[in-house]
């Protein structure tokens, strides 16, 4: 926007504006000093990665990136010259995008589209099935980089459900699973006895489903192609961007029309041998572990824990189904209370939205509310009433959490560990929430 405004302005406007430029390229850069999603690269250039980018340069793809593997995330890729901000880290051609496009192109369309209710996804996934395998694959070089395992959440074995017990995350995984085996039965099993030739059974077992799923979800990235249409696609090289809370790239997902071609530019600038990020997106621990089979490094500000309520009661404390035939509820996200960026006095941490909503169902109580304006007086009782009721709902999540689990977490498998780490993290975030509350308690007392 700078830039466009630097464009025909007058001497000492352009002054200004490229002293506010290079303020803003200092406060973005200072960004990068904060990443502490810093990881130790392993290995540089390996075999079929390094297959790919010139299978891609061939057709092609343009890069500033090469391909590295690290300990913490497996493959990942590092900036090979200096990438300023602004500037284009990686550019796929449109044509090497594995879009919905291919399906319907391909003898699976037919039988496939005489199908009730299957959308564009679930087809493209039973396509990626049968093209893993396909030897003739114009992609057969990005189908061989693909991992033999995922090691998402809907890889969890019994132990690792085990250790998650009292999380919201068991029963989002356990959820997950099941809607996963029910798509599975409610399709594959017809496809391969109707279709045989196009549906072979051992590329349809279970097994391989659940590998094509975890492929989709965790590296599927969703794109508007040159027609316009938005869909999930495998956009290989791109693929092997890591995830961080603190990325390069954040704004992606649309061909370019007049190069006809998908950009990866840089937010912020990636020094020569850095490792570059993408954003995934706005995603809470429980979903990445479901999907994608990590934590992040560092303080999420997306990880919350939701708090529904039945708004049953109207103002007089008579119920609101009777009047109107149904119950309301709403939700609130609560954060880790170390995220909160709010110093207003007694917001203890917690979200504003949540806390009006409490002192007005305790007003219902018939515990006066505080008078509104800028200072608010607050009334103590009321107030008492608010982080009691708080405390009532988190403390027993702490202790169906349970103590820390005591077992050497290096000699775990990567799903134990996994799950323990979460559990920690909710830990964390619940502990936070009633230290809040109970400092918030002894303020009050404090100041009777
Ligand atoms: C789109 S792929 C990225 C390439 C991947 N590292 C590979 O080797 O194929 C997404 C997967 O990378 C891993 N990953 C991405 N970001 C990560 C991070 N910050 N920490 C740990 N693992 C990460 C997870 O296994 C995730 O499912």
């Amino acid at each position: 926007m700078i830039n466009s405004l630097l464009t025909g302005a007058k001497t000492d406007i352009i002054q200004v504006l490229q002293v506010l430029k290079s303020k803003i390229i200092t406060m973005i850069n200072s960004v990068g000093v904060q990443n502490i999603d810093e990881m130790i690269i392993e290995k540089l250039d390996a075999g079929t990665e390094e297959m790919l980018l010139i299978w891609g340069e061939d057709h092609g793809v343009r890069t500033k990136l090469k391909i590295a593997h690290f300990k913490e995330a497996g493959r990942g890729a590092v900036a090979s010259e200096d990438i300023s901000m602004g500037d284009i880290a990686l550019e796929i051609p449109e044509s090497l995008i594995i879009s919905e496009d291919l399906v319907r192109e391909s003898d699976m369309y037919d039988p496939l589209k005489q199908l009730d209710d299957i959308t564009s996804d679930t087809m493209l996934l039973l396509w990626s099935m049968r093209e893993r395998y396909n030897s003739n694959s114009r992609f057969k070089i990005f189908f061989d980089t693909l991992p033999e395992e995922f090691n998402t959440g809907l890889s969890f074995g019994v132990d690792a459900l085990a250790v998650l017990e009292g999380t919201l995350l068991l029963e989002e995984l356990l959820q997950a699973k099941q809607l996963l085996r029910q798509q599975y039965d409610a399709l594959c099993p017809k496809l391969c006895a109707n279709h045989p030739k196009i549906f072979q059974q051992e590329l349809y077992t279970w097994d391989k489903f659940l590998w094509a799923c975890e492929l989709w979800y965790s590296n599927g990235m969703k794109v508007v192609l040159s027609d316009g249409k938005l869909g999930t696609c495998l956009v290989p090289i791109a693929g092997l961007l890591n995830h961080s809370l603190c990325p390069h790239i954040l704004h992606y997902g649309r061909v370019d029309q007049s190069t006809k071609s998908l950009k990866f530019r840089v937010s912020r600038s990636c020094k020569a041998g850095e490792q570059c990020y993408l954003s995934y997106g706005t995603f809470p621990g429980s979903h990445l572990i479901t999907f994608y089979g990590f934590l992040p490094k560092g303080d999420n500000p997306y990880d919350v824990m939701p708090l529904d309520f039945d708004d049953c009661c109207n103002e007089d404390g008579r119920s609101n189904e009777a009047w109107t035939g149904e119950s309301s509820r709403t939700t609130h996200m609560v954060r880790g209370t170390w995220l909160s960026k709010s110093d207003k006095p007694h917001a203890y941490g917690l979200p504003p939205p949540l806390l009006a909503h409490l002192r007005s169902v305790l007003k219902g109580d018939g515990i006066e509310q505080p008078p509104e304006g800028p200072k608010p007086d607050i009334h103590k009782e009321n107030e008492r009433a608010v982080l009691e009721t708080v405390l009532s709902i988190f403390n027993p999540m702490l202790e169906g959490i349970g103590d820390s689990d005591d077992f050497e977490r290096d000699n775990s498998r990567w799903d134990v560990k996994l799950a323990a780490d979460y559990k920690d993290l909710q830990r964390r975030i619940i502990s936070s929430v009633t230290k809040s509350c109970y400092s918030g308690l002894e303020m009050l007392d404090a100041s009777a």
